[in-house]
């Protein structure tokens, strides 16, 4: 099997509504995905759709080679899913819940829940209804990887979670991928994405905008640059520079956008003097607005491969 998930015209309606039109996508085997997208993009319905929580209006999903209707209990049974809005028995205490559900998977050693709650900060002692609701996600987290599935679904994984544990997280499904579990995780944040992700695809309107390697698309990010000259230079000397560049009046001061590789600024710049160079990392944050707030409709992809 090469991919763990196959899309092919996913559309879902929800009465007048658009929840999803069209999605094509192969996610593949081993392969970190993240899925982004603002609020109502239909990243969520995406993720019910995979589970057969709901029912495309059109279109196939095969989920590790499994149809999520006929097939949905082989498939649960292989998935760690945490739902957008995980909710659960508020009346138990978090380590009576986590075995419970560790039964019904068939069983989970103990050592493993207990290394994942240590890991996480999550006090198993407590009765659920009590917890925050950090506290209330990193239960949901537990009951995802504990079984280590090889597909783990996760929707707004991080939500909630302090910007230590949201690390742990990351951390986690780093080792999930070494281990060669899928994971396909939605989020709005694209730093905690670009960290564990192969590929990205951003959702907007219930539409693919975009879908790519982080490498591809941090390659065709901007970087802001600002150099400084021994003896005044000219501005020809950047013509071959893509981007946007500004020359002081003295000449000796370039500042600026440079896009993509800044190979040819480079190249540019080895014909002077320079007393000094600043370059920032590429803005992936300021690409991903771009495309929330009105990209074309059409995938873009600069990777050749398949969506
Ligand atoms: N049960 C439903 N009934 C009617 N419309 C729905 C339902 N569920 C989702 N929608 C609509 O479908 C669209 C996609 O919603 P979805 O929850 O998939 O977005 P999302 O990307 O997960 O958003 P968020 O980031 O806010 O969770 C939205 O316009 C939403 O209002």
């Amino acid at each position: 099997m090469e991919n763990a998930i196959e899309l092919q015209e996913l559309t879902k309606t929800y009465g007048t509504r658009r929840g999803l039109s069209g999605l094509t996508l192969n996610v593949r085997v081993g392969e970190v995905f993240g899925f982004l997208g603002p609020n109502g993009a239909g990243k969520s319905t995406t993720i019910r759709l995979l589970l057969d929580l709901i029912r495309p209006t059109s279109g196939s999903a095969v989920v590790l080679g499994l149809d999520p209707h006929a097939d949905g209990s082989r498939l649960r049974a292989q998935v760690g899913y945490l739902a957008g809005d995980f909710v659960c028995d508020g009346r138990q205490n978090v380590c009576g819940y986590l075995r419970f559900l560790a039964a019904l998977r068939g069983g989970v050693p103990q050592k493993r829940i207990d290394g994942l709650a240590d890991r996480l900060g999550l006090d198993q002692s407590v009765r659920i209804k009590k917890l925050s609701k950090g506290n209330r996600q990193k239960v949901g987290l537990v009951q995802a990887f504990m079984h280590s599935p090889p597909l783990l679904v996760l929707d707004e994984p991080t939500s909630g979670l302090d910007p230590l544990v949201q690390q742990t997280f990351l951390d986690l499904v780093a080792e999930a991928a070494a281990g060669g579990q899928t994971v396909f995780m939605s989020s709005h944040v694209m730093s905690e994405v670009e960290a564990v992700a192969d590929r990205v695809g951003i959702i907007r309107d219930g539409r693919l905008v975009a879908l790519d390697t982080v490498a591809a698309l941090r390659a065709g990010a901007v970087r802001d640059i600002e150099v400084t000259f021994a003896d005044p230079v000219t501005a020809d000397s950047f013509a071959g520079v893509d981007g946007r560049l500004h020359l002081d009046a003295a000449g000796t001061t370039l500042t600026g956008q440079v896009t993509g590789s800044p190979d040819a600024l480079v190249k540019a710049l080895a014909a002077y003097t320079v007393t000094g160079l600043r370059a920032t990392e590429p803005a992936l944050e300021e690409l991903f607005h771009s495309y929330y707030e009105g990209a074309g409709a059409a995938p873009r992809t600069t990777t050749g491969q398949p969506a």
